[in-house]
């Protein structure tokens, strides 16, 4: 038997319930799922009572008790780089090694490449950075065994590979949605797609139902929310390909911001419509369209749009708004065309991470040259 049909069993032994799915090595995913027979839309594919489950409840004492204030992420990551016990071997056997993360997750590339990318998954990686060393410190004061390099992996293990979990038995106050995550075996095995198979969850498990028609031998996906290819990018260690991910956006804030200073920028901050400016495959944000404004009318009649809404403005401010937007784009087109340079010739790291790279810069182009063509059509 291999070690995807042991875990399989393993998983099933403990309350997990498969219907016509089976784990399957995909290349380039890693273990995804595959549908052994036809699926119709509405079937219920995998089931997990919480007995199954991974959660804050089932950490030891002997770990938990030692580790206040720590994320429950990482309160996960610690429970499994200290645990060695036969109970959970066939789990480990088919997680994805040190090596796999080395090469997909942009936390593990050289700082050369990582400040290559974009600024949207830039700050995404700070923050992640923050977290890990936050949650490191709580874990080496306590388990100073443990090494950064060995807790950092368990921690994009645990990070990787959650679902949203809550229990009337968890005390934790405040409750933040960061920090109620389960584990679950096999259905961790799930790749992700835009839109994928629903998962549900009620106290007493999970239920993953198939949200189309699934031909047997196609790939079966979840959806791991409605995140950009920056977000998947430094959470998940990779992209989705051109075209196929609906929720796909870039971050602005880097080219607009700087655009507005003094008096404008304190009443943008005072209406809540200071920065988070984002382009998708079809439009900027209307957050977007209130800076624009902002730029090209005079305050009282921005007052006025922002009171009736900025879809609605004259033609003639809308032209406006649209030339500062196709000049800021077009400058923006020629920084990218530079960081697919630098990347093309950085040369250091494995080539799948500059290939990654590459590949999302590439999407970030496209984003923005249909972006100038849509104003220059309109215009
Ligand atoms: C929840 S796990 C899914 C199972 C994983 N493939 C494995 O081998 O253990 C999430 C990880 O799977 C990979 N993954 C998920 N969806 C993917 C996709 N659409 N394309 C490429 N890799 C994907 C990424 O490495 C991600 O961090």
């Amino acid at each position: 038997m291999d070690s995807q049909e042991t875990f399989t069993r393993w998983a099933q032994a403990r309350g997990v319930k498969l219907n016509g799915i089976a784990a399957h090595r995909f290349p380039g995913r890693g273990l995804g799922i595959q549908a052994v027979k036809r699926i119709e839309a509405g079937e219920e594919i995998l089931t997990a009572t919480t007995a199954a489950l991974r959660t804050e409840l089932t950490v030891p004492k002997s770990i938990s008790k030692s580790l206040k204030n720590i994320s429950v992420n990482g309160l996960l990551a610690a429970d499994f780089a200290l645990d060695v016990s036969p109970l959970h071997a066939p789990w480990r056997a088919v997680l994805p090694t040190k090596t796999d993360f080395e090469e997909s997750m942009p936390i593990l590339w050289d700082l050369s490449l990582q400040s290559l990318l974009p600024p949207g998954a830039f700050s995404i990686l700070q923050k992640q950075k923050e977290k890990i060393t936050s949650d490191f410190a709580i874990v080496s004061s306590a388990f100073p065994d443990i090494s950064y390099s060995q807790y950092l992996y368990t921690w994009l293990l645990v990070s990787t590979r959650t679902f949203f979990f809550t229990s009337p038995r968890i005390k934790r106050k405040p409750l933040i949605r960061d920090d109620c995550l389960a584990l679950i075996p096999l259905a961790d095995l799930f790749n992700h797609s835009d839109v994928g198979c629903d998962v549900s969850y009620s106290p007493s498990g999970y239920s993953i139902t198939a949200n189309q028609d699934i031909e047997e031998g196609q790939e079966v996906y979840i959806s791991y929310g409605n995140h950009s290819n920056d977000f998947i990018l430094v959470e998940y260690g990779f992209i989705l390909a051109d075209g196929t991910n609906c929720w796909d956006q870039i971050a602005l804030d880097e080219l607009l911001c700087p655009l507005l200073d003094g008096e404008k920028r304190v009443v943008l901050e005072e209406e809540g419509f200071w920065g988070r400016y984002v382009l998708d495959g079809e439009t900027v944000c209307y957050r977007t369209q209130v800076l624009l404004g902002m730029m090209c009318m005079p305050i009282n009649k921005w007052r006025r749009a922002l009171g009736q809404g900025f879809d609605g403005v004259d033609e003639r401010c809308q032209r406006e708004m649209d030339a500062v937007l196709r000049a800021v784009l077009g400058e923006y087109k020629t920084v990218v065309e530079g960081k697919i340079a630098e990347v093309d010739k950085l040369g250091v790291g494995m080539e799948g991470q500059g290939e990654t790279l590459a590949r999302r810069w590439w999407q970030i182009h496209k984003m923005v040259s249909d972006a100038i063509r849509r104003i220059e059509s309109k215009n």
